[in-house]
C-alpha cells in the first residue's frame, strides 16, 4: 500500500482534531473539506467566519461539516483560561499582558488549542514564515522527554525512491551534538516511513580530503551519533556525491559501509538544509513533504508558503498520524 494511503488507512475514523489557524486560505479549505469528507480528520479552521465562508463559496467549498473558531469571537472565559495556561506554562517567563497579546495570533491561539487538548494537532505555515509557525510551539509545546533541539525532517520522494533530508527548517547553525541528535531523530523518522534508515552526514569533504573547522564539526558529529547508537548505519564526513552514488563511494570512502547507499541526508547548517531540498524539489522533480517537525511533544506541522492543496492534505495526514502515535 501507498505511505499516504497507509496513514489515511491508520487514521480513519479516529476522529482526529486538526486546527487550521489559517483558515481563509483556499488551499487549506481545500484540504480541510477533503479531509472531512473523506473522515480522516475533523476539521478547525480558525479566523473570521465571515472571509472564511466567502472564501468557500467563491471557490464553490461547502464548509457545513467544518468546525470554525474565530479567536476574536472565543468567549471571555475560555480565553481567560488559555491565557492563565499560557502564563502558566511559561514559568514566569510570560505575563498576563504580554499572553493575552499573543493569543491575537492565530499561530498562538491553535498552538494553545493543541497544549490545552482541545485539539489534537496543527498544520500551519502555508501563509506564515516557517518561525512564526513553529515559535509558538517551541515555546509552549516544547521538546518530548530526552530531546533538546526540535529539527526539521523533509521526506523527499519520486517514484520509489524515498529519502529524508534535515534539518531543513529550523537549526540556523548546529553545533557536533546538535547535528547528531538530528541525526537520530532523522534515523527514527525515516523508519516511520517505512525506510531503514543509512545515515550520510553531509559536508564539502569526504573522509579527511579537506581540512576545516566546519568539516571537524561533522566528524565530531558522527562520533557523538555512533556514541548515541553503536547499531545505527551512520558514516561522515561525506560530500553528497559520495554519500549517494556508488561509483563515487567507491573512489572516495570505499571503507564506508553507508557511502553510495545512504538514505538519510543530514545537513551541516540550515543554508544547506534548505537549499538543498529546494534544489532537489525544483530541478530533481523529487516531491518534499514537510517539514516534519521531528522531537516535539505535540504534532505541530509546518508548511512550506509555496504549498498546494495536495501537500496540505499530505502534510495533515502526517500529523494526524502522529497524534494517534
Ligand atoms: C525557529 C526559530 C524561529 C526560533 O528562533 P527564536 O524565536 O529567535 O528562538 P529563541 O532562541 O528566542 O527561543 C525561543 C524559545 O524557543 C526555544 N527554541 C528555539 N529553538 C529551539 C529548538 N530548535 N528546539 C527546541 N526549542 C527551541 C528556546 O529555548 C526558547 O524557549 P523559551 O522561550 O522557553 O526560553 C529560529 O531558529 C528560526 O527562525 N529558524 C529558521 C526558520 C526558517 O526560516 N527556516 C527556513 C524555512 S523552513
Ligand atoms: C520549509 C520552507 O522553506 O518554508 P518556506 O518556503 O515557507 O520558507
Amino acid at each position: 500500500m501507498e505511505l499516504f494511503e497507509q496513514l489515511a488507512s491508520k487514521i480513519k475514523g479516529k476522529g482526529v482534531r486538526l486546527v487550521f489557524p489559517e483558515g481563509a486560505d483556499i488551499r487549506i479549505q481545500q484540504a480541510a473539506t477533503r479531509l472531512a469528507a473523506e473522515a480522516l480528520v475533523e476539521p478547525v479552521l480558525l479566523g473570521d467566519e465571515a472571509t472564511i465562508k466567502e472564501t468557500a463559496q467563491l471557490e464553490g467549498l461547502d464548509l457545513q461539516e467544518i468546525k470554525i473558531i474565530d479567536p476574536e469571537k472565543y468567549p471571555e472565559t475560555a480565553m481567560n483560561e488559555m491565557i492563565d495556561a499560557l502564563v502558566t506554562r511559561r514559568k514566569g517567563k510570560t505575563d498576563a499582558v504580554t499572553a493575552a497579546k499573543w493569543l491575537t495570533d492565530v499561530n498562538y491561539f491553535g498552538t494553545m488549542l493543541v497544549y490545552m487538548g482541545l485539539a489534537d494537532g496543527m498544520v500551519s505555515g502555508a501563509t506564515h514564515p516557517t518561525g512564526d509557525t513553529v515559535r509558538p510551539a517551541l515555546q509552549i509545546v516544547k521538546t518530548k522527554p530526552g530531546v533538546s533541539r526540535i529539527s526539521g525532517a523533509f521526506v523527499m520522494q519520486k517514484g520509489d525512491q524515498r529519502y529524508i533530508f534535515a534539518d531543513c527548517a529550523i537549526n540556523v547553525d548546529v553545533d557536533a551534538q546538535t547535528m547528531a541528535e538530528i541525526a537520530i531523530q532523522s534515523a527514527q523518522t525515516a523508519r516511520v516511513f517505512d525506510i531503514d534508515p543509512r545515515v550520510a552526514m553531509l559536508s564539502f569533504s569526504t573522509k579527511g580530503s579537506a581540512k576545516a573547522p566546519q568539516v571537524d564539526k561533522v566528524v565530531e558529529a558522527t562520533k557523538l551519533a555512533k556514541q548515541a547508537e553503536p547499531t545505527l548505519a551512520i558514516d561522515g564526513e561525506l560530500q553528497f556525491d559520495a554519500a549517494f552514488v556508488g561509483q563515487v563511494a567507491a573512489a572516495k570512502a570505499p571503507q564506508s559501509t553507508v557511502a553510495g547507499k545512504a538514505n538519510v541526508f543530514i545537513f551541516p547548517d540550515l543554508q544547506a538544509g534548505n537549499i538543498g531540498y529546494k534544489i532537489a524539489q525544483r530541478f530533481g522533480g523529487f516531491e518534499a513533504i514537510g517539514p516534519v517537525l521531528q522531537g516535539l511533544a505535540k504534532p505541530i506541522s509546518d508548511l512550506s508558503r509555496g504549498c498546494n492543496a495536495e501537500d496540505v492534505y499530505k502534510v495533515a495526514l502526517i500529523t494526524a498520524a502522529q497524534a494517534l502515535a
